[in-house]
């Protein structure tokens, strides 16, 4: 049966009749095409990752397997719609940390509509994008008070995240102790998680590598998607013999991919260059909890950590 994915942190949501992806729990995640060309744009680049024979095997595993489109009756109850059809990068995981980066100092593609550009900079100059090369658009945290217990910061939390926000939410994202005013994220889980020869940083390094050289694609608004379960990264830092984390890194959303005309995808290459900054800060200073006293929005979308002032 088709329900609404439980863990997505950002994008359009199958919500309260709106239009948004659902889950067969089969393991396949289903987008609907969108509007204004959307939908077709992310079918064509899918369709031509997967066929370019300049796009070298190994890349392909940074993306979602695609098995093509399939029309489902939409989330918002519209009537039938072509859904593409993705693999689940959350599935089999119960209760998965998440976290979505959206990569580039800018986000709008050459020749969109002006108010689509308006709408896009001011958000791009508002949030992190400018600044850093990326913003975070969505996360959630297992809370060690239980395998069912999230932290999850309101959209509107994570839409005002200023630098030092970020930071500490990388650092968050990697600790066994819950946010709070009091604690610093203790980075527990930093190594396993980022580090390591199939950790986050190897895998930002090999795609940094590929776009280092690629000119097919230009990624506007894309994001980076990383998924872990505490568990499994818990086991396998305890075995000796190098068993994988499972930690999975893939890239999302492919709605504003433009034809990268032999250039350089420069503003997402910046991004994942300051990503990769960020994250290797994260694991050479391990103790270090980010600012004292900064005034962040770590709010929970229950209300219960509110303007923690951390
Ligand atoms: O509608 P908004 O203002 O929430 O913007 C959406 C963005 O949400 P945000 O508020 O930035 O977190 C949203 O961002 P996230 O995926 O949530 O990071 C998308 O950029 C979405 O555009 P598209 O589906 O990629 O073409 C954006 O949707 P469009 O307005 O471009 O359709
Ligand atoms: N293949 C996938 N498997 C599981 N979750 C996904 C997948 N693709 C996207 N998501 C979830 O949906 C969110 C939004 O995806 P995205 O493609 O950016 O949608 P939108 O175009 O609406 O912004 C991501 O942050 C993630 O939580």
């Amino acid at each position: 049966m088709l329900k609404p994915p439980e863990h997505q942190v950002a994008g359009h949501r199958a919500q309260d009749g709106q239009l948004g992806p659902l889950v067969d729990g089969c393991g396949i995640f289903y987008k609907p095409l969108q509007g204004d060309g959307r939908g077709d744009a992310e079918v064509a680049f899918y369709t031509s990752l997967f066929s370019h024979p300049a796009v070298p095997p190994h890349i392909h595993s940074f993306f979602p397997g695609f098995h093509g489109t399939l029309v489902l009756p939409a989330s918002d109850a519209s009537g039938p719609r072509p859904h593409l059809a993705l693999d689940d990068l959350l599935a089999g995981l119960r209760s998965p940390s998440l976290i979505d980066l959206k990569i580039g100092g800018r986000t709008w593609p050459p020749d969109c509509p002006e108010d689509y550009f308006q709408k896009c900079i001011v958000k791009d100059r508002e949030s992190t994008s400018v600044a850093l090369g990326f913003r975070v658009s969505g996360v959630q945290i297992q809370d060690p008070a239980g395998a069912d217990a999230f932290w999850r910061p309101s959209r509107a939390a994570v839409r005002r995240y200023m630098v030092e926000d970020v930071r500490r939410v990388l650092r968050q994202f990697v600790s066994a102790n819950p946010p709070s005013p009091d604690q610093k994220p203790d980075c527990a889980l930093a190594s396993a998680v980022y580090g390591g020869p199939d950790g986050v940083l190897a895998q930002l390094m090999e795609l940094k590598a590929w776009f280092e050289e690629q000119t097919l694609f230009h990624f506007y608004s894309a994001s980076v998607l990383l998924v872990y379960e505490k568990d499994a990264v818990v086991a396998a830092a305890g075995q000796q013999a190098g068993k994988s984390s499972g930690v999975r890194m893939k890239l999302v959303d492919f709605a504003h991919v433009m034809e990268g005309q032999g250039v350089i995808d420069h503003n997402f290459l910046g991004g994942l260059c300051s990503l990769i900054k960020f994250m290797s800060d994260v694991l050479n200073d391990p103790e270090a909890g980010g600012r004292e006293s900064i005034k962040v929005q770590l709010s929970c979308e229950d209300g219960s950590l509110e303007n923690l002032g951390i």
